[in-house]
C-alpha cells in the first residue's frame, strides 16, 4: 500500500492568460489531497472518495463495456466524480507498463472542490505517484507532472494549462509559460484564502473568455496585460527573495511585498473585466482590501469559489469570517513541498 499527498495551489497571477500562452504564477499552498493505493489480485478498480459529498462515494469497476459501476447514480455525476482518478490510473498503468494492474483507492483532501485551488490536479498529481510507486516505478516530480496534465487534458476535452499540475507536483511558486515549466524563487508569503462555498465551471468561464477575445481586440490587449502584470509580477518576487534575511530587509521586502499586492488588485479587476468574477468573490476581494490586505484577487477559473489575499496580519482572515458572501476563511502558508510519499 501507497499513500502520496499533494498540495492544491493558488494563482498569484495569470489564470486564464496561461490558456493563450501568457505567463502564469500559482504557489501551492499547505492544503493536500492524500490518495492511498493498494493493488489488487485483479484487474479492477475499487475508488472511496471521502468528499464527493456528505457521505463519501465508492464506486467499483473494471475495464469491461459490461460492466457498469455499481451504484445508482448518474453516468455524467461519476465522470465528474472519478475523471480524474481514473485518468491517473490510465497514466500509473502506461509508466508502470502494467495495462490490467487492479487498484484499490482512496481518496482524501483538505482542498475544496471546483474552487480555484487545484483540487483535480492535486488528486490527479497524488493519485499517479501512489499508482506507479505501488506498481515499484519511481517517477521524478516532473514526470508526474507530464503525466498529471496529460490526464486532466484528456479529461477536460482539452482545456488545461500545465500550470496546476507542475505546481501540484513541484511545491513552492512556479512559472508556466506554454509548455516552459518552471520553479521560481518567493518570499515567505502569507496567504488568507476566502471561500464562498460554491464553484465555477472552469470549461464554460475558459470558453466564454475564449469568446470575448474573438469578438474584441480590447478583450484579446486584456488577456495580454494580464501576461505583462505577470511579468512584473516575476520581477517583485525575484527582488522581494533577494530582500529577504538581507540587513535592510524590513523596509524593502514590505514595499516589494506591497507591490505584489498591488498588482494582484490588478488582475482581478482585468479578470473582472472578462467576466470571471462574481458578486461573491467581488464582495469577498473589496472585504479583504478594506481589512487591510496587501492585494485581493479571485484564484483559478472564478465564477464562484475563492479568492486569495496577501496579509500577514490577522484583519483580513477576521474580516472574511463577517463577510457576506463567504462561507469559511482560512490562512494558507506557499508549500514548498510538491508531490510526496507520506506512508509505504
Ligand atoms: N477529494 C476528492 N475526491 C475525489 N475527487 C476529487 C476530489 N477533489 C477533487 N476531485 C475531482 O476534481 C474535480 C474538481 O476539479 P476542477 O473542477 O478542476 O476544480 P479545481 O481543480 O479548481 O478544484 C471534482 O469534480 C472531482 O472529479
Ligand atoms: C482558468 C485556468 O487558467 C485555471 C483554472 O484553475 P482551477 O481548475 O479553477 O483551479 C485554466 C487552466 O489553466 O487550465
Ligand atoms: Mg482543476
Amino acid at each position: 500500500m501507497v499513500v502520496s499527498s499533494a498540495p492544491g495551489k493558488v494563482y498569484l497571477f495569470g489564470e486564464h492568460a496561461v490558456v493563450y500562452g501568457e505567463p502564469a504564477v500559482p504557489c501551492a499552498i499547505e492544503r493536500r489531497a492524500r490518495v492511498t493505493v493498494e493493488a489488487r489480485d485483479d484487474d479492477r478498480i475499487r475508488v472511496h472518495a471521502e468528499d464527493l459529498s456528505l457521505d463519501g462515494f465508492t464506486v467499483e469497476y473494471s475495464d469491461e463495456n459490461d460492466d457498469a459501476p455499481d451504484v445508482d447514480v448518474s453516468e455524467s455525476l461519476i465522470q465528474a466524480g472519478i475523471g480524474y482518478i481514473d485518468a491517473a490510473v490510465e497514466q500509473a498503468r502506461d509508466a508502470a507498463d502494467a495495462p490490467d494492474a487492479g487498484f484499490d483507492i482512496t481518496v482524501e483532501s483538505d482542498i475544496p472542490l471546483g474552487a480555484g485551488l487545484g483540487s483535480s490536479a492535486a488528486v490527479t498529481t497524488a493519485g499517479i505517484d501512489a499508482g506507479t510507486r505501488e506498481l515499484g516505478v519511481e517517477l521524478p516530480a516532473e514526470e508526474v507532472a507530464e503525466r498529471a496534465y496529460r490526464a486532466e487534458l484528456e479529461v477536460q476535452d482539452g482545456e488545461a494549462s500545465r500550470a496546476d499540475t507542475f505546481c501540484s507536483a513541484t511545491g513552492g511558486a512556479v512559472r508556466v509559460e506554454g509548455d516552459d515549466c518552471r520553479s521560481i524563487d518567493a518570499p515567505d508569503l502569507s496567504f488568507v484564502i476566502g471561500f464562498d462555498g460554491g464553484e465555477g465551471d472552469t470549461g464554460e468561464l475558459v470558453a466564454g473568455v475564449r469568446a470575448l477575445r474573438e469578438e474584441y481586440d480590447f478583450a484579446a490587449d486584456t488577456v495580454e496585460s494580464i501576461g505583462d502584470i505577470v511579468r512584473h509580477g516575476e520581477q517583485a518576487l525575484t527582488e522581494a527573495t533577494g530582500e529577504q534575511g538581507g540587513a535592510s530587509e524590513s523596509e524593502s521586502l514590505r514595499e516589494t511585498i506591497a507591490e505584489l499586492g498591488e498588482l494582484m488588485n490588478f488582475n482581478h479587476g482585468l479578470l473582472e473585466a472578462l467576466g470571471v468574477s462574481s458578486r461573491s468573490l467581488d464582495q469577498m476581494v473589496w472585504a479583504a482590501r478594506d481589512a487591510g490586505a496587501l492585494g485581493a484577487k479571485l484564484t483559478g477559473a472564478g465564477g464562484g469559489g475563492c479568492i486569495v489575499a496577501l496579509d500577514p496580519t490577522e484583519g483580513t482572515e477576521t474580516a472574511l469570517e463577517y463577510t457576506q458572501g463567504c462561507e469559511t476563511a482560512f490562512r494558507a502558508r506557499l508549500d514548498t513541498d510538491g508531490v510526496r510519499v507520506e506512508d509505504e
